[in-house]
């Protein structure tokens, strides 16, 4: 036995040098032309053997070694046709989507998949790990690929097309089942240290959407209209060179729906919401990186953007004042020193936010401001580029209201609308008074209790609004009496000290005199 074995590998031995020999002839005298001749021919004999071609997907790319987006797309894609498939599957845990576990099929598996009627094979492989050293990162040592395999007759469509369309589709599979994510900024002394965020996340799950939201339905379509041709215009921002992004400006009165509104546009886009706390932004600075950790595909929101900083173009004028009130009473300065270094964001910083160069990182993204008083905002700061779109939430009207008793009371017409109608029209209630009225408090409260119950508040609104309104009027009437009577007495007493005044200035007068005299006299004598 080990004769044999020695004889095989004597055998073996010289084999080997005949080959080295003949290869270094083969190397060193034949022709070069003809010799590139053979090498093709060869590739020809084992593609004509072999025809088909691989094309590996490696987990880990870059210097870095960042996962690389197309493993991440192709692992999704198959991981619906591996489940029906594969025999051995691997559990994934797949982060911030709302199937936590993917199963992707294992390694060495193969699944098939068509393509315009060509057959392609999928493969995961593991690579084999060079070092046995102790490593912090075992997980981030096994690497993988995905192995394409199709056969060369279908090289062109499916490099080009097929596996765009994998990516494609995996990366659109992601986006359906990710979670979307409702994030508020830390403040900044958080930011420091081991794995430090500057927004904080939770799942966002608002059911707001536009069918339950009660305004114009023109003015609804139009609104959905804008987002649709947003999310779809990542080319004709491109083509018209212009950041892709845009503006909202939501205003009214509170209780009209702003809120609400921004949940529905995140729900209709599946976009992630940014809720961004201007008070607790150091400068313009913070800003901006707080603007860079944001990802695309999102809305970022600043609620009550009048309440949240003095962006009103009367900042400066303020400060003046301020500080004019500082030099009569130092206290109020020492308790307003905490306010003021709580946040230093400009106006212009702001702006920049909006529209610097910064603001183009990354792209779509959807920026809103709410307000409820318009006219309070700085003219720069809600102009057309900047905030694209106003939109006016308002008082509820009939058709609004329409929406929310189909949506409370599931009715569609009865026959208190009339009565309605013509009471909201009169009437300035929000649709979340209506609302409120409308919702059933008991098992025994039907549709038409609530409907009555909506009436009688509105009647009871509409009165308090008469009485407000008569207050109103005569407060400010007695208090132009009050100015008028004031302005009399005041007329009197500058009357009476005038008259003083001219008495004593009289006197006053004859004293000059005397004392100029004496000065002169005096001057004199120096002199
Ligand atoms: N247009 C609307 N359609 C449907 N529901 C509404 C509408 N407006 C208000 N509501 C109801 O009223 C509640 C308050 O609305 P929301 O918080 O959206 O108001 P807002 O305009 O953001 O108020 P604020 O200015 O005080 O922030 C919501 O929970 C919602 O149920
Ligand atoms: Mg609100």
């Amino acid at each position: 036995m080990m004769m044999m074995m020695g004889e095989t590998w004597s055998q073996l031995g010289s084999l080997i040098a005949t080959a080295m020999f003949l290869w270094a002839m083969f190397d060193k005298y034949f022709p070069h032309h003809l010799r590139s001749l053979i090498l093709s021919h060869t590739k020809k004999l084992t593609s004509f053997v072999y025809p088909y071609i691989q094309i590996k997907f490696p987990e880990f790319t870059g210097e870095y070694l960042k996962r690389s987006e197309a493993y991440a797309a192709i692992e999704t894609y198959l991981s619906s046709k591996s489940s029906s498939e594969a025999k051995n599957l691997k559990a994934v845990v797949v982060k911030d989507s709302s199937q936590p576990v993917q199963l992707s099929m294992d390694e060495n598996e193969e699944v098939t998949d068509e393509f315009e009627g060509m057959k392609v094979w999928w493969g995961v492989k593991k690579i084999p790990r060079r070092t046995q050293s102790f490593s912090f990162y075992p997980e981030m040592e096994e690497k993988r690929y995905y192995k394409l395999t199709f056969h060369k007759s279908h090289r062109e469509t499916l490099c080009g097309k097929y596996i765009n369309h994998v990516l494609q589709e995996g990366k659109a599979i992601t986006v359906r089942n990710r979670q979307r994510k409702l994030c508020i900024n830390n403040p900044s002394q958080n930011w420091g240290g081991y794995r430090s965020t500057k927004w904080s996340h939770v799942t966002f799950e608002h059911p707001a959407s536009f069918d339950t939201l009660a305004m114009d339905s023109k003015k609804k379509e139009e609104i959905i209209n804008d987002l649709i041709k947003f999310s779809e215009g990542k080319e004709y921002y491109a083509k018209i060179g212009k950041a892709w992004k845009r503006g909202y400006l939501l205003y009214g009165p509170p209780g009209t729906g702003k809120s609400s509104m921004i949940a529905a546009m995140a729900n209709y886009l599946n976009y992630d919401i940014y809720d961004l706390e201007l008070t607790t932004v150091k400068d313009n600075t913070e800003l901006r990186r707080l603007l860079i950790e944001t990802t695309s595909k999102s809305i970022i929101v600043i609620e009550d953007i009048d309440c949240s900083l003095d962006l009103t173009g009367q900042r400066k004028k303020k400060k003046e004042q301020e500080k004019d009130e500082e030099k009569k009473d130092p206290a109020s300065k020492m308790a307003k020193g905490e306010e003021e270094s709580s946040s230093k964001v400009t106006l212009s910083g702001l702006l920049n936010f909006i529209d610097g160069l910064w603001s183009a990182c990354g792209g779509e993204r959807i920026i809103v401001f709410t307000t409820n008083y318009v006219e309070k905002l700085d003219p720069a700061l809600i102009r057309r580029g900047r905030m694209d779109k106003h939109i006016e939430m308002s008082y509820c009207g009939f058709e609004s209201f329409k929406v929310l008793a189909k949506n409370y009371l599931d009715v569609d017409s009865h026959e208190l609308f009339a009565t309605i109608d013509r009471l909201l029209e009169e009437s300035d209630m929000t649709p979340a008074d209506v609302a409120e009225n409308l919702m059933p408090k008991s098992q025994n409260e039907d549709a038409e209790t609530c409907l009555k119950k909506l009436i009688e508040a509105i009647k009871t609104a509409k009165e308090e609004a008469t009485k407000k309104v008569e207050e109103e009027a005569r407060l400010k009437v007695e208090k132009e009496e009050k100015e008028k009577q004031e302005a009399t007495q005041e007329d009197v007493k500058v009357d009476e000290s005038l008259a003083k005044d001219v008495k004593e200035n009289g006197v006053d007068v004859v004293k000059d005199d005397k004392t100029l005299g004496k000065e002169v006299k005096e001057n004199g004598v120096t002199a």
